[in-house]
């Protein structure tokens, strides 16, 4: 069993001022994110805002405009920060706050934070240009930038004592990382694209004619794009469908959180597959009061209940 903490314990001013800052970040950077962890006990939702800031500061260095051996080297630092707050050598005086509350967070939490390490991985390979020939050469780049935040996430949330199944728990959390990522990449289509990169994996986009390093509404002529988002939404929705297994076994709140995250992404998945051509335009989004709407069904459990039984029926 996964250890669970519902109290508040102890912060001393400096951590949490470092608190405030990583859930300023969350709150103006995780466009998305940001419904599912407010609906946190305050602990979990600080512990959860550490691990988001830390996760963003990794993401924009592999994002930004630095040279590439520039991004490598900060991104070696930020891992041997890592390492500083895995071994317990950050204080709270540090100047750091995401450094201050990721060590606190990771003292009253079992976060399993090698996970960190993974995601450093992961921005690697987009710093080095990885490409990917079939879904699971893709699905290891994935499971590093998503699937370990599912399984760093679940460090946080815990799982209910006498839960069924609960040994399969991180596997499930890693699946729904994935299904998130696969969502993230057909969204960001264009913008990717844009900056040279094409996730979608090379074999599926030989199989519906399209190739890779399409950027805008340049798909080649006679390419099936529909057919390769179909495609892949699909594929997502059976990742979603397998990952969702894990709401059951999680405390109504970390639930809540979970559910309305993966919510709404799999509202911006019903909205490409109805509009597949939208992400070769832009940035498919949803509105505020959507996402608001989404995480307070989350909260009453309403947007899981008919999915999980959904799952085990078809599983039956
Ligand atoms: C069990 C559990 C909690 C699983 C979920 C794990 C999780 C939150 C994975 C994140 C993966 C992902 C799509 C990041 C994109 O961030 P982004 O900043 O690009 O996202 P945005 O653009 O949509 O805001």
């Amino acid at each position: 069993m996964i250890r669970t903490v519902e109290f508040a314990p102890h912060a001393s001013a400096p951590v949490l001022a470092a608190y405030s800052y990583c859930e300023a970040v969350t709150g103006q950077q995780a466009r998305n994110f940001a419904y599912g962890i407010r609906l946190l006990p305050t602990p979990k939702r600080r512990a959860m805002s550490a691990l988001y800031a830390f996760s963003r500061r990794v993401d924009d260095i592999g994002d930004g405009a630095l040279a590439d051996d520039v991004k490598i080297a900060r991104l070696e630092e930020t891992r041997a920060l890592l390492t500083r707050v895995r071994g317990g050598a950050v204080d709270e005086d540090d100047t750091d706050p995401v450094a201050v509350a990721l060590t606190h967070a990771a003292e009253v939490f079992p976060i399993p934070l090698d996970g960190l390490d993974e995601l450093i991985d992961g921005v690697l390979m987009d710093v080095r240009g990885e490409t990917y020939e079939t879904w699971d050469d893709l699905k290891v780049y994935c499971r590093c930038v998503a699937g370990a935040i599912g399984r760093l996430s679940l460090g946080v949330f815990g799982t209910e004592p006498g839960a069924r199944g609960v040994e399969r728990a991180p596997e499930y959390a890693d699946t729904l990382g994935l299904a998130l990522q696969l969502t993230n990449i057909l969204r960001d289509v264009r913008e990717d694209a844009e900056g040279g990169r094409t996730y979608l994996p090379a074999d599926d986009l030989a199989k519906f004619g399209c190739s890779a390093g399409f950027a805008g509404p340049t798909v080649p002529e006679g390419a099936d794009f529909a057919g390769l988002v179909h495609f892949e939404v699909r594929r997502a929705r059976a990742l979603f469908a397998e990952g969702y297994r894990l709401l059951p076994m999680l405390d109504r709140r970390s639930g809540a959180c979970v559910a309305a995250m993966a919510g709404i992404y799999r509202r911006l998945l019903d909205r490409i597959e109805r509009e597949p051509e939208a992400v070769l335009r832009g940035r498919v989004s949803l509105p505020g009061r959507e996402k608001a709407y989404v995480a307070v069904r989350g909260l009453s459990g309403l947007d899981t209940r008919h999915v999980t039984r959904r799952t085990v029926r078809r599983r039956a």
